[in-house]
């Protein structure tokens, strides 16, 4: 990064939380975070917290807060938001137009969505700006590459699906290892022992997926031995589709609500 951007976090909670993780890991100094809310949190060593909204300007405002609570923090926030200050929002199921007409002077608002692995650095981290330069957004891609992977897209429409697979796709995941861990327990297995073989499972299978040439059809292929052990568990899985299918009633699910509450702060204006 050709500067050290200052950051304001307005929300420092479970989500902006790992995003700072993530910066200060890739090597942010953390004198240039600052954070603010309705009441102190601790904050990483170097990293300033401060109750209510700060004087002064920042290059970024960062918002962290519940996507309902966005309506009443905003007018508070709004002085902050300047004609250098670019907005950055995680907030699920919150436009750019929202973005725009809450802080209007502000030099352009960038929807973010990354999950909490952006603690790690290997977050999927989609990206859909309104009014940024190029020199901007390609700060705002450095910023998210530090997390992971900066998925710039195209198109709002898709921005609530995007948020149900890379956002809350760890939810559905985790839930995925306790089942294959609950399952194992019924047929026998210690609820520990089920636990960790189900989690450094998971581990070992993403890693080599995501470094791998197959794709992850084709190792699902290769794990299958021809009339083996796998096979028959695929035959449960594939028939009529129901993982698929299962799925895909998930991100639906998961995505309407985004619209429904992107609707909700739409009418809100
Ligand atoms: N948890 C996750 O995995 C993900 C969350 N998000 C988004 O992140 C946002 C926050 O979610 P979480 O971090 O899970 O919630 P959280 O409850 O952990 O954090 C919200 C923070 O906002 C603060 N806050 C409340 N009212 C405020 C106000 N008026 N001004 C400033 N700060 C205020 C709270 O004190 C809290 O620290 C949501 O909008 C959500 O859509 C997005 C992607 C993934
Ligand atoms: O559950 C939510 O609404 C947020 C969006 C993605 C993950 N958590």
């Amino acid at each position: 990064m050709n500067r050290t951007p200052t950051i304001l976090v307005a929300g420092f909670g479970t989500m902006t939380g790992a995003i700072v993780e993530g910066w200060l890991r890739a090597g942010l100094d953390p004198a240039s975070v600052t954070a603010c809310g309705p009441s102190p949190k601790p904050v990483p060593p170097g990293m300033r917290f401060v109750t209510g909204v700060p004087e002064g300007e920042f290059d970024y405002l960062l918002l962290g807060m519940k996507p309902q609570k966005l309506a009443e923090a905003a007018p508070g926030l709004e002085p902050v938001a300047g004609p250098e200050t670019v907005v950055l929002s995680v907030l699920a199921g919150i436009e750019l137009s929202t973005l725009a007409r809450l802080f209007p002077r502000a030099a352009g608002a960038v929807r973010v969505m990354p999950n909490l692995a952006a603690a790690l650095g290997k977050s999927p981290v989609a990206l859909l700006a309104q009014g940024l330069d190029e020199r901007r957004r390609e700060e705002v891609t450095e910023l998210a590459a530090a997390l992971g992977t900066a998925e710039w897209l195209a198109d709002e429409s898709q921005f609530e699906l995007v948020t149900a697979l890379a956002g809350s796709g760890p939810g559905f995941l985790y839930r995925f290892i306790d089942a294959l861990a609950a399952g194992a327990t019924r047929l026998g297995l210690d609820a520990g022992q089920a636990q960790r073989l189900a989690v450094q499972m998971v581990e070992g299978a993403a890693a080599l997926a995501a470094q791998s040439s197959y794709s992850p059809a084709e190792l699902a292929r290769r794990v299958a031995s021809p009339g083996g052990m796998t096979q028959k568990g695929l035959d449960v899985l594939d028939a009529d589709e129901a993982l698929v299918r299962l799925l895909t009633e998930t991100l639906r699910a998961a995505r309407d609500r985004g619209r429904e509450m992107a609707g909700a702060a739409r009418e809100e204006g």
